[in-house]
């Protein structure tokens, strides 16, 4: 549920507040009026029709405002309240305002911010006005200490560049979402769509080409189970390939679920990757036929089903894969780049782990077309900045095991926090059970 509180709300509570002002003055001014002209009004009175308005006109404002909290819960206009007087003494204090003369008197004229929330206050919006005079840059530091319980999770410039953004979440919210059960994960999945995977509860992205990195332990494998247990409970079926060059818990896993379409050994992995290009070439020709009939459709419009690679370990694939003769080492190259470059529209996506994603492991080309980016635990500056590039801020925080950061056009330009969801149940178990929704896709290409 969302529900929005503006500063507007506050406004004209205040102005009922001078509106009965202007009335007292009135009363006043009337009884000053009369006791001049000697009328025969007893003071008594006026002085208890004053005293009436007053409490009237105190009541009714009272009411009034109170209204307006009642109904979008006061403690939380309140809250709001507070955070904007905090937020514009910070700037204040940080000097980010214009020096102006008001009757003789220097005053600071401070920026317009406007702050909203949803997701029940969990989650909030606050922009901060950037016009050219304020020619100093507002930086997350000088509002940190200001936002009490919230913390800016991204900070940019709007589009029209008039406002700083900052994304607010409450310091206290658990993002991660823990399943109990493999039916609690069922019920949960049903609310998402059949091409998109949950990874929190604030982030839902659509299927593509993926990159996890961390260092080890940071939960990549379990990032990995949370997806693929997503994938074999969609309506949809999803056609998986598993190569696991160090043969630990992927393959085991992939021995369950797809155990035709898993391989350990380089050369397995490699003829893997070739037969992945195979079956996303016939889809090619099967797609261009229905195209004629759709331009600007991709597989999904045509009931085509998705294909998705998962490479754990990618790095270790690599050093091996860089040991071989260039014409072995061209051929692996050009297999991985064909399904990033071809495979969005075609249905074939690239899922690749490793711990650190530097040019030498993953090709730059190859990196800049995985459009999720995710980078998990506490990792090094030189990691966030190979994943997502130079001058990107991340949100300062100690990462739990699973928690970190992600970027996905149009959802995250910048990192934003994500943090994957805790299995409380017994994995293997349920990837037993649902193994049976897992097509074997050699007995189905092209399907
Ligand atoms: N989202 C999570 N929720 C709860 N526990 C987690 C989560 N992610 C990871 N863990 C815990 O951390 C352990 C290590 O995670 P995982 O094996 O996925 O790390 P990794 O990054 O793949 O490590 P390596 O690179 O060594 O394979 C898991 O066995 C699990 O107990």
């Amino acid at each position: 549920m969302t529900s929005k509180v503006k500063t507007s709300r506050y406004l004209r509570g205040q102005a009922l507040v001078v509106i009965e002002s202007l009335l007292l003055l009135l009363v006043v001014g009337i009884f000053l009026t009369t006791r001049y002209l000697q009328m025969m009004i007893p003071d008594v009175i006026l002085i208890v029709c004053i005293f009436a308005i007053t409490v009237v006109g105190t009541c009714s404002v009272t009411f009034w405002s109170m209204r307006n909290h009642i109904s979008k819960g006061w403690r939380f206009a309140l809250r709001h309240y507070k955070l904007c007087l905090s937020v514009r003494r910070a700037l204040l204090d940080a000097a980010y305002y214009v020096p102006r003369q008001f009757f003789g008197t220097a005053v600071a004229q401070l920026p317009k911010i406007k702050l909203t929330f949803t997701d029940n206050y969990q989650r909030g919006m606050l922009l901060v006005e950037n016009r050219v005079k304020y020619a100093q840059r507002l930086d997350t530091a000088q509002l940190s200490s200001a936002l009490r319980r919230y913390v800016v999770e991204r900070s940019y410039l709007s589009d029209d560049e008039n406002y700083y953004c900052f994304e607010l979440f409450d310091s206290r919210l658990e993002r991660r979402l823990e399943f109990r059960s493999l039916d609690e994960l069922l019920s949960y999945n049903a609310q998402v769509g059949d091409l998109e995977l949950f990874i929190d509860k604030f982030t839902v992205i659509p299927l593509h080409h993926t990159l996890i990195v961390g260092q080890t332990g940071s939960g990549k494998t379990y990032g990995v189970y949370s997806f693929l247990l997503q994938m074999l409970i969609k309506p949809v079926q999803y056609q998986l390939y598993l190569a696991d060059p160090k043969g630990s818990s992927l393959s085991i896993l992939g021995d369950m679920i797809a155990p035709d379409c898993t391989a350990e050994d380089v050369d397995d992995i490699v003829a893997l990757l070739r037969e992945f290009n195979d079956v996303m070439d016939k889809r090619k020709a099967d797609l261009k036929a229905k195209l004629a009939t759709k331009l600007e459709a991709s597989y999904s419009d045509f009931g085509f089903n998705p294909y998705v690679f998962i490479f754990d370990e990618y790095a270790s694939f690599q050093s091996v894969v860089q040991a071989m003769d260039k014409k072995h080492r061209d051929e692996v190259n050009k297999l991985i780049s064909q399904i990033v470059l071809q495979g969005r529209q075609l249905g074939f996506f690239l899922f690749i782990v490793m711990q650190k994603s530097d040019s030498t492991s993953l090709p730059t080309m190859i990196r800049d077309n995985l459009p999720l980016k995710i980078v998990l635990g506490n990792a090094e500056q030189q990691t966030y900045v190979t994943a997502f590039g130079t001058g990107v801020e991340i949100p300062s925080r100690d990462f739990r095991k699973g928690e970190g950061v992600y970027t996905f056009p149009g959802i995250a330009n910048t990192p934003k926090l994500c943090a994957f969801s805790y299995l409380n149940f017994d994995i293997n178990a349920a990837f037993r059970a649902k193994r049976g929704l897992c097509n074997n896709p050699r007995s189905s290409k092209g399907a």
